[in-house]
């Protein structure tokens, strides 16, 4: 049985993997992007090595070095660092779970494997167990993210009675619109601790009504003040600001979904909010176009999420 650390709360940014104008990774970064988040967001948890951090675009070496990197930098100041494992290869999956575990990180995750995929819930538990055993003291949470594995097994279903396949299971990853899902995830499992953790970002005040404890996402790198004021307002049940900070956000990712929005647009927008280089993303993806950039520019200063003026947040009605 894992030991329970404390369970994961709040906003969980899914880190972007800084790189050179090269191509490679840029780890002189990291202890600056630390700070950002912590000081500038508000946010203490990282998830690395996911779908922003295109973790299955680096090799397994530099999964471990960029996993050490952030765990080395986040010391004494971020409260939780999980690091996505999940790989095509069994074999890879366990050797970065056990490195995980070695240099301490607070939990795993894993996608389903999206090549041969697993075809039913049993044959994908039976996977994501062998994954979990290579490191047994860490809290393990299955990343659902059905759109990019075509792992459409639902998560309700996968989570009927997978404590007693995988012991350290603590929690879900839900990167879906499916809210009839993510709902009875949280409904078939009051009694447990589980961590339920939303992964659309622009839907996230929904997934809050429905028993969300937490969200991770790509975000939270940048928006990440703006979506803690939202999380603020839903706990003192101010639903009316709460509602107003999630249009906000919505009117950005709207915009920029409009034009089309991925890892290396992200990459582009943490650039410009944060002033850290994240660099161009690793091939297949092709670095964000100038209008992109423009245009997103525009949109995060019309929104007041791009100035240093973002103090004042007495104003509901508005985006500052
Ligand atoms: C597919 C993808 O990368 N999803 C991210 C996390 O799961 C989200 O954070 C989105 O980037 C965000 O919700 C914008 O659509
Ligand atoms: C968004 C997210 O969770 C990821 O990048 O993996």
């Amino acid at each position: 049985m894992a030991s329970r650390k404390k369970k994961l709360q709040g906003l969980v940014a899914a880190t972007i993997t800084p790189m050179t104008e090269h191509g490679e990774i840029n780890f002189s970064v990291i202890g600056q992007y630390v700070d950002y988040l912590v000081e500038e967001q508000g946010v203490k948890n990282i998830f690395v090595n996911g779908t922003t951090g295109e973790g299955l675009s680096l090799s397994v070496s530099e999964r471990r070095q960029v996993a050490e990197e952030w765990m080395t930098k986040g010391r004494n100041k971020l409260d939780q660092v999980v690091i996505h494992v999940g790989a095509l290869s069994l074999k890879e999956s366990q050797e970065l779970a056990r490195h995980a575990a070695e240099i301490g990180a607070d939990g795993i995750a894993v996608i389903a494997p999206f090549f041969l995929k697993p075809w039913n819930k049993d044959v994908l538990i039976n996977f994501l167990k062998e994954v979990a055993a290579a490191a047994p003291a860490l809290p393990f949470y299955y990343y659902h993210i059905p759109a990019l594995t075509g792992v459409k097994i639902r998560a309700e279903e996968l989570l009927d009675g997978i404590q007693e396949k995988i012991p350290t299971f603590q929690g879900l990853k839900f990167s879906d619109t499916d809210l009839l899902d993510f709902g009875q995830c949280v409904d078939q499992n009051r009694e447990r601790q589980f961590a339920f953790l939303f992964g659309v970002d622009e839907q996230l005040l929904s997934a809050l009504v429905m028993g969300a404890t937490g969200a991770v996402g790509s975000t939270y790198n940048y928006l990440g003040k703006k979506t803690n004021q939202m999380l603020e307002a839903f706990e003192r049940k101010d639903f009316s600001s709460a509602l107003n900070h999630q249009f906000c956000i919505q009117r950005f990712i709207n915009f920029v979904l409009k034009l089309g929005f991925g890892v290396s647009q992200t990459k582009a927008i943490m650039t410009l909010v944060s002033g850290i280089p994240m660099g161009p993303p690793r091939p297949p993806l092709q670095r964000a176009s100038r209008e992109f950039i423009d245009e997103a520019k525009a949109s995060l200063e019309s929104l007041d999420f791009l100035s240093s003026t973002d103090l004042k947040d007495g104003n509901l009605e508005s985006c500052s």
